[in-house]
């Protein structure tokens, strides 16, 4: 049984030709077990996806199954096995974080110590019983996720988690999810941040549009959209191989003159010996090589024509600056919860 499994979900807001297309029949298989990457620019449609997994949002056509249950009729016993850590979360700024996880323990039937959450992701007792209010958003979002876990969920549905994390909270919110992976969870993992993706997933749907463009490994991927490393060769004299005759060598799939030398990309490693050992043959006069590996933003563009510039970020999230209440939370998990108390 799948954890995730949808059938030609979509989802359009609207009607007539004011109409947004957030999902247009996504088929999508999740397994048990694995830590799948949901990758897209922003609105792209990752957000709606995850609404429309726990039914917070319905679907215009198509249905989906989590953890074997229906979306809609089975909803609760879709709700109570998912730990979610939503985007856009709103904490109660005068509860402590304790306070916070004694409710979400609570509301989720767990059986997990307050402490040992705090523990998880790095929050001290000190921080527990101080008022959320006075927390930095990492502080928050360290808090979002030990929630997620308090119900010690079979599937953990993470949407943006690193959003407002240091680098250390980052490596924190990795060693989570790959330790919930050892203990057999699903995690579904949403994220416009490239390299934290590829840093947990075992594979990544890459989402564009409201559609889903493929799903691969990473290495996968790499290999089908043929963004290679590429070797730069610097060179004193004109080389008596040509261009032609360099991409004709297996495993280069381009070769181009620039003003730094010879640009070789190649998808396969055992490419760039052949090329180098060529232009020596040939009588060029190699000074020095360099070899560039593809970087994700390559990878990601290769699929989407995205880049950076398209809603990629790489640091920081600037829409959790600030930003707190999307507007869109209000039906989600942490939208209704303990009264406001000062402990
Ligand atoms: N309630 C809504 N009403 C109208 N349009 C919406 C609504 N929610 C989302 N959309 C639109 O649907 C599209 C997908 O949005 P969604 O939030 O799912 O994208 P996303 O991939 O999660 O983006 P981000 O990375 O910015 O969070 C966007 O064009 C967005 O404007």
């Amino acid at each position: 049984m799948p954890a995730i499994r949808t059938r030609g979900l979509t989802k359009r807001y609207g009607a007539g030709d004011e109409a947004v297309v957030a999902l247009e029949d996504l088929d999508l298989e999740v397994a048990e077990g694995e830590v799948f990457g949901f990758l897209g620019p922003n609105g792209a449609g990752k957000t709606t996806t995850i609404d429309l997994l726990l039914d917070f949002v319905r679907p215009t056509e198509g249905d989906a199954t989590v953890l074997g249950y229906d979306t809609q009729p089975e909803t609760d016993a879709v709700r109570d096995r998912v730990g979610v850590l939503p985007e856009g979360f709103d904490l109660w700024n005068r509860s402590s974080g304790r306070r916070h996880l004694e409710f979400a323990i609570e509301s989720q039937d767990g059986d997990t110590e307050p402490e040992t959450l705090l523990e998880r992701v790095g929050l001290d007792r000190d921080a527990g019983r101080r008022p959320v209010g006075d927390y930095s958003k990492g502080m928050s979002q360290r808090l979002a996720m030990a929630m997620a876990l308090s119900g010690d969920p079979d599937l953990l549905i993470l949407d943006e988690p690193s959003g407002g994390l240091d680098p250390h909270g980052i490596r924190t919110m990795q060693e989570i999810v790959r330790g919930e992976a050892r203990r057999g969870t699903t995690v579904f993992f949403s994220s416009h941040i490239l390299g934290q993706v590829a840093a947990v997933c075992d594979r990544v749907g890459i989402l564009d549009d409201g559609e889903l463009v493929t799903v691969d490994s990473i290495e996968g991927l790499r290999e089908t959209a043929g963004v290679g490393s590429r070797l730069v060769v610097e060179i004193a004299s004109e080389p008596g191989a040509s261009v032609d005759e360099l991409t004709a060598i297996d495993g280069v799939t381009d070769v181009t003159r620039a003003e730094d030398g010879l640009h070789v990309t190649y998808t396969d490693p055992r490419a760039k010996a052949t090329v180098v050992h060529r232009l020596v043959e040939s009588d060029a006069a190699v000074l020095d090589f360099d070899i560039e590996e593809a970087t994700l933003e390559d990878l990601f563009a290769a699929f989407t024509g995205s880049n950076a510039d398209a809603g990629l970020e790489y640091e920081t999230d600037a829409r959790l600056e600030g930003e707190e209440d999307s507007g869109r939370s209000g039906d989600r998990p942490f939208g209704a919860g303990p009264e406001e108390v000062d402990r």
